[in-house]
């Protein structure tokens, strides 16, 4: 970095000097030595006499840089501090520097002394000098190559300039003409008052004068322009040397800062126009602007400094502020590391948790299914294209389980009321999501489980959106009956190396309590109304309707439009699509274990129900009342159904409804039931979706026990088989008929199929067995041949079969004893008539069918009051539903036998246990009803003759009609 002083140097220079020179070098060329040595003189005595001036005003001591007769270097050195001069102007004219900057003691030289403290002391003194009128000097004279002469001139003006104050004289001072000009003969002897001012022209002039004194008149005008041509030169010359070194220096400054850059722009641009003014000017103009501008530059510099220092700081600054972003960027780095772990760590955890959740709800389904509870989803519609979706949605909000709805004060209290489900599907959930989350249980009936789902909700709920889709079908609107059947035939594709499936359908309709083969292409009149007989041997309920085979989605969607097509469909106010009947997909699955031969059944009922609105809402009247009141009705049976299940009555009213009557064995039965209600979005149908929600959470706190497979293997199936052969033989020799051929071919194939399975020692038994009456063995032996009761491993099913043990044995099974708890208690939920059974039976002395036979007909009135007499009413009115829907069942078929078989014992046991036959109480009109369904659950002992298979009880024609249906 260049001090000041240098700086000062090496851009100060003036247009004097420069003249000066020139005509130095042209004097020295034209001029002889002699002028040249004698003005060398000349000089120096003046400089002695200006040094000895000065010496005597400072003293010699502070002198002391001063020779006597001082070089020129020393005389220049001597005075570059400015403090003697200054020190010395001061003496003369006290207080013209008011502060002169002293040099610090342990300095020997000036040269030590900052450029700065230079710098003021010069231009303090040259001030005061400019102020007193006195020749001038520049500050770069003080510097090597300057001109000394002007400062020697300054200080013998300053010396004369003390003289005249010291003779007392007034007014402005004059200088003496002899005080500069006989001692400096460069000098004009005119220099007046304003030397100061001309000084710089007068030396001009001087010198020109001086140089062009000895020469010719004619050449005076060559030397003139030439010397002209050569200031101009120099001029040029240093200007540039001068704007080079501003570049230079400037140059640092410029990549600091760029306020600094602007300070040397114009510095630039100022020294442009200087050079250009210059080129205009007269050479004193221009010397005068230079003078001007010195000081200028000076400041400039110092604010350059300034600057710099500024810019220093700023960088000192901005490396510490970059030090601290390092270590801030480092600091957030580790820490965003950190966070980023710690993320990871959490979205393990929230993975965790989520696996956790998604456990915890299969378990807890787990749990629902193996206490048998019915599954409850619900899923709430959009709003429909031409609604207006900002009319506020009655659901407030949705949670995985959990549906909140916005309660307004007209139904009750304000608030939100929350519904607890296993699922619930907002507007937005896709059909595919809600296949995927009841896939699992429609995958069961391959493993053969009865499913039942069934769609519940008002009118325009989206309930056949759900299960069959939309009107416009597309591969992702398919709806779950479309979905289950394709997956079934998947899964079962999957499994066929291990099970072979058979898969049919059956679609049915409820409508005005009538149900209807929907898939019937022979005129539905020819099979309408339809019969449902519940608990049926192979899982189908309504045998009369198609039962189609299906095995790929084509055959699936082919019968759905043949069922759509023939399903009751009739506009309302409220859905011009509603429909006014419940729809019932039902498939049917029969698997075959190819290795073991066990043979499953699973059924499927999807069902569609019609929609759940009042008829006063529906705006309907005559035929659509009508239909309207209907599916209330049963609507309404489902309810009480649903309720006596939640409350774990003995009794379920499952005959009230057809549609009850359909689904009794996946509500009562073992089967897996989801129920999918759904729920209009918008607020005026809040009370309609409020009861709705209401009716599905009791629906949720069903518990049906768990699920049960319906596997058989053959040796099961054929004793079923045996069974109902039989017990139909024995019908038929109960009735004094015959017994068919017909019925028993089957049983001899599959029995003597058997026989090939038997092991020998098995058969020793048999002529234990021969050891019964003669009269009922050749009978049990034309039914089922010798080789069917042989099988020892079954001793139970022998001890039903062996008709004739039974009749011996002198305990007699009674129908409660021969069932386990469990099968009881599964007959006990299973139909209304053996709940009534149940309490009959509970009610009577076990050990006397006659008494328990005529009590029971006396106390029929009693237990038929009520509701019960409508039941009853109900059944023997329509004989043949309650023969349809009785039967079948295993157990059903193994306590009526063991009944049967049985009948004949108890009675002598009567005889001597309970000589006395409870009184027969008087039948009302009444009995003579209820008589009708109770010959059918226990035969009548008074005509019976005793020990004897044909002795038992005569069966009314209607016990006869039904025993025909099972053997069907
Ligand atoms: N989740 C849904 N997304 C889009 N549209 C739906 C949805 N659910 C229902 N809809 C539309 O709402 C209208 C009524 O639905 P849908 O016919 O399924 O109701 P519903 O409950 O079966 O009526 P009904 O009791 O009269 O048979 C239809 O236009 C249907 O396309």
């Amino acid at each position: 970095m260049a001090t000041t002083s240098e700086i000062n140097n090496d851009l100060s220079f003036s247009v004097v000097s420069i003249v000066e020179d020139v005509l130095q070098q042209h004097s020295s060329r034209s001029s002889d030595v002699g002028f040249v040595s004698r003005k060398v003189d000349e000089s120096s005595l003046r400089r002695y006499e200006a040094v000895g001036w000065l010496r005597d005003m400072v003293g010699v001591s502070n002198g002391k840089d001063f020779p006597a007769e001082p070089s020129e270097e020393d005389f220049r050195l001597g005075l570059r501090s400015g403090i003697v001069l200054c020190n010395v102007l001061n003496k003369v004219n006290p207080g013209s520097v008011s502060k002169v900057v002293e040099a610090p003691d342990d300095v020997v030289d000036g040269a030590a002394l900052s450029a700065f403290q230079y710098f003021e002391n010069i231009r303090n003194f040259l001030v005061a000098i400019e102020e007193m009128a006195l020749p001038s000097f520049e500050a770069s004279d003080m510097e090597k190559g300057g001109k000394s002469i002007r400062i020697v001139n300054c200080i013998l003006a300053l010396k004369s300039y003390s003289a005249w104050k010291l003779k007392g004289e007034n007014g402005p001072w004059r200088t003496h003409s002899t005080d500069i000009s006989s001692t400096d003969p460069t000098l004009s002897s005119d220099v007046g008052q304003e030397h100061s001012e001309k000084g710089d022209s007068r030396s001009i002039n001087g010198l020109v004068r001086s140089f062009i004194a000895d020469k010719k008149h004619e050449d005076i005008p060559n030397v003139v322009e030439s010397v002209l041509n050569k200031v101009m030169e120099e001029v040029q010359q240093r200007l540039s040397i001068h704007n080079e070194m501003m570049k230079s220096r400037s140059k640092p400054i410029l990549e600091d800062d760029s306020s600094c850059e602007t300070v040397v722009r114009s510095q630039q641009c100022d020294a442009r126009q200087h050079e250009e003014s210059e080129k205009d000017s007269p050479p004193q103009v221009v010397e005068k602007r230079f003078q001007r501008t010195h000081f200028e530059h000076y400041e400039e510099q110092e604010i350059l400094l300034n600057q710099q220092k500024h810019i220093q700081e700023l960088k000192q600054t901005l490396n510490s502020t970059k030090a601290g972003m390092q270590l801030l960027q480092m600091k957030y780095q580790e820490d965003f590391f950190h966070l980023g772990k710690h993320l990871n760590g959490l979205a393990y955890a929230a993975t965790g948790y989520k696996r956790v959740l998604e456990e915890n709800r299969k378990l807890y389904n787990l749990v629902q299914d193996l206490k048998g509870n019915i599954r409850v989803y619900c899923r709430v519609r959009p709003f429909l294209p031409g609604q207006s979706s900002c009319g506020l949605s009655a659901v407030e909000h949705i949670d995985e389980g959990t549906i909140t709805i916005r309660v307004p004060s007209k139904y009750g209290k304000a608030g939100q009321k929350p519904f607890m489900f296993n699922k619930v599907f907002g507007p937005s959930a896709t059909q595919e999501e809600v296949f995927s989350d009841m896939q699992p249980l429609v995958r069961s009936v391959l493993d053969g489980y009865n499913v039942c789902i069934f769609a519940y909700g008002q009118t325009g709920s989206g309930k056949t959106f759900t299960m069959t889709g939309p009107k416009e079908l597309t591969e992702e609107s398919l709806g779950v009956n479309y979905r289950a059947l394709a997956d079934l035939f998947l899964l079962s594709n999957q499994r066929k190396d291990t099970t072979s499936y058979e898969i049919s359908v059956q679609m049915l309709e409820i409508y005005n309590e009538q149900v209807r083969d929907l898939l019937a292409t022979d005129g539905q009149t020819k099979r309408y109304p339809l019969e449902i007989r519940n608990n049926s041997h192979n899982g189908i309920n309504v045998p009369e309707a198609s039962l189609e085979p299906v095995s790929s989605t084509d055959d699936v969607i082919q019968l759905m439009e043949l069922g759509q097509m023939n399903r009751a469909v009739s506009s309302t106010a409220m859905n011009d699509r509603s429909s006014r009947s419940h729809s019932c997909v039902t498939v049917h699955v029969q698997g075959r274990d190819l290795t073991s031969g066990a043979i499953l059944h699973g059924s499927m009922h999807l069902v569609d129900l019609a929609g759940s609105e009042r008829v006063d809402k529906s705006e309907v009247t005559g035929d659509r009342l009508k239909e309207a009141q209907h599916i209330n009705k049963s609507l309404s049976a489902l309810g009480d159904v649903i309720s006596s299940l939640s409350q774990k009555t003995s009794h379920v009213p499952y005959r009230n409804s057809k549609l009850t009557q359909l689904l009794q064995d996946s509500l009562g039965g073992s089967a897996k039931t989801l129920m999918f209600v759904h729920i209009s979005p918008e607020a005026d149908t809040l009370g309609e979706t409020i009861s709705t929600l209401k009716f599905a959470e009791r629906v949720g706190r069903v518990e049906l026990g768990a699920a049960r497979v319906n596997k058989d293997n053959s040796e099961v199936k054929e004793l079923k088989e045996q069974i109902a052969n039989l017990k139909m033989a024995l019908v038929r020799k109960g009735n004094g008929n015959d017994v068919q051929p017909t019925a028993i071919p089957i049983n001899r194939e599959r029995i003597s199929r058997r026989r090939s399975l038997e092991t020998p020692t098995i058969r020793p038994k048999l002529p234990t067995m021969g050891n019964t009456s003669s009269n009922s063995r050749p009978q049990i032996m034309d039914l089922s041949g010798p080789e069917a009761f042989s099988d020892s491993t079954a001793s139970s099913r022998r001890h039903s079969l062996d008709i004739h043990e039974l009749m011996k044995s002198s305990s007699p099974a009674w129908p409660r004893q021969s069932l386990n708890a469990k099968d009881e208690d599964r007959e006990f939920k299973s139909g209304e008539w053996i709940d009534k059974h149940e309490e009959l039976i509970q009610n009577q002395n076990p050990n006397s069918p006659e008494q328990f036979y005529q009590s029971m007909v006396t106390q029929q009135p009693s237990l038929n009051g009520g509701k019960q007499d409508f039941e009853v009413q109900s059944i023997t009115d329509n004989e043949s539903d309650e023969a349809a829907t009785s039967d079948c069942s295993d157990t059903d078929l193994l306590w009526r036998l063991s009944v049967q078989v049985n009948v004949p014992k108890v009675s002598n046991i009567q005889n001597s246990t309970n000589p006395k036959p409870k009184k027969i109480q008087p039948r009302t009109a009444k009995h003579s009803e209820t008589r009708s369904l109770i010959p059918s659950l226990i035969p009548a002992p008074s005509k019976r003759p005793p020990n004897t298979v044909n002795s038992q009880p005569q069966r009314p024609t209607r016990d006869g009609k039904r025993r025909l249906s099972l053997g069907t």
